[in-house]
């Protein structure tokens, strides 16, 4: 953690994020949509976390609320609590919030979104690094940004942080406009980008959609390595359950707005327990090949999501009791689920 911060101290030893049953509203124009309904999830120093789920289930609204990013209203949290570094953020006065977010990274889907294609990817990245720099006790040296100095220097971390992602030649990439680069480039310049303020938690959402086959495997082996080799904790937000596997120590399926099932990565995936993580494992197509089988459904209307489980309406094993929402029960050793399936009821 770096020293020369502004802010009250963080514990190191705390987990990094820790959500409690957090629940979620958006207010829009139709209504009342409830998105998030139970979200409870810890990541730990040092490890990554795997979010997995189907397509608008929450797994980046989730993100956005841990990155402090979602405008609120229309956003509003009707209860559960978000602790990041061992500080609950309800708690925090603005300053200590925003100064919070400079230990979270960000690697989003979609790196076009995100470098604006008018700046060279030197401007942008010093930018940032300044950005960063600027709530350090160097704050009043590092406003003066303009300074030939604060400049080079600040290209220069640049040039150290393309190193650290293997660009073999920084300079060159710094010169260049985003359009310029593959990309595959351009999301090694995001992840660059990233460790810009030496953060403790990275972030990534589906970093590798917007890539091709090829480099995607390439990329993911690339954001492991640097998460490991610079002692980050990483959430990894995914579809791919197979890349799940390869990086996430631990994951998390999210089904409609509750996380349903965690555990260990492998025995989550081996022996899933809840019925919708058995559904997205058996969605997983076989190298024997065969049509994978896909959960029947959609995920449901968040102005009126059923009640209980909301699983229940596309759930092969859904009975009478569904309809109140599960409890979430300790099955094995740091393996949670939340079915009636499982538990003291269950008989
Ligand atoms: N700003 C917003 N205002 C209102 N509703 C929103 C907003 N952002 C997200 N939602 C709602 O939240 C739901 C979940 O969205 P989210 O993007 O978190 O899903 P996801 O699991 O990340 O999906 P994907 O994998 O496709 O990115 C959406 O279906 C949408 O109804």
């Amino acid at each position: 953690m770096p020293d020369s911060l502004s802010f009250p101290s963080v514990s190191v030893q705390a987990p990094v994020v820790r959500l409690n049953g957090l629940r979620m509203d958006f207010h829009t124009g139709d209504g009342v949509e409830q998105v998030i309904k139970d979200v409870t999830l810890r990541i730990d120093p040092g490890e990554i976390v795997g979010l997995v789920g189907e397509s608008g289930c929450g797994k980046s609204v989730t993100a956005k609320l841990l990155l402090g990013i979602l405008p609120m209203p229309p956003a509003v949290v009707k209860a559960g609590s978000i602790e990041m570094f061992g500080r609950d953020l309800a708690g925090l006065p603005s300053g200590e919030r925003e100064a919070l977010k400079k230990f979270v990274a960000y690697v989003p889907q979609d790196p076009s979104a995100v470098l604006n294609p008018s700046f060279t990817i030197a401007t942008q990245m010093i930018d940032m690094i300044v950005w960063y720099e600027s709530d350090r006790k160097l704050a009043t040296y590092f406003r003066k940004r303009h300074t030939r100095t604060v400049v080079s220097r600040a290209r220069d971390h640049a040039a150290h942080l393309l190193e650290k992602v293997y660009i073999a030649d920084p300079e060159q990439v710094l010169r260049r406009y985003p359009v310029q680069l593959s990309g595959g480039m351009r999301q090694r310049v995001l992840l660059a980008m990233a460790l810009s303020g030496s953060p403790q938690l990275m972030i990534a959402d589906e970093p590798t959609t917007a890539l091709d086959v090829t480099v995607q495997k390439r990329t993911i082996d690339l954001l492991k390595d640097l998460v490991e080799r610079e002692g980050l904790a990483g959430l990894y937000i995914t579809h791919d359950l197979g890349v799940a596997r390869e990086i996430c120590a631990r994951t998390y399926v999210m089904y409609a707005g509750t996380t349903v099932e965690n555990g260990p990565t492998g025995p989550l995936l081996d022996a899933p327990l809840h019925p919708y993580t058995r559904g997205l494992v058996e969605a997983i197509p076989s190298l024997e090949g065969g049509l994978p089988r896909t959960i029947p459904g959609q995920v449901p209307d968040y102005l009126a999501p059923p009640r209980g489980c909301r699983f229940a309406p596309r759930c092969p094993e859904a009975f009478e009791r569904c309809r109140e929402t599960p409890e979430r029960v300790e099955q094995a050793p740091g393996r949670q689920v939340a079915c009636w399936l499982y538990g003291k009821e269950a008989a």
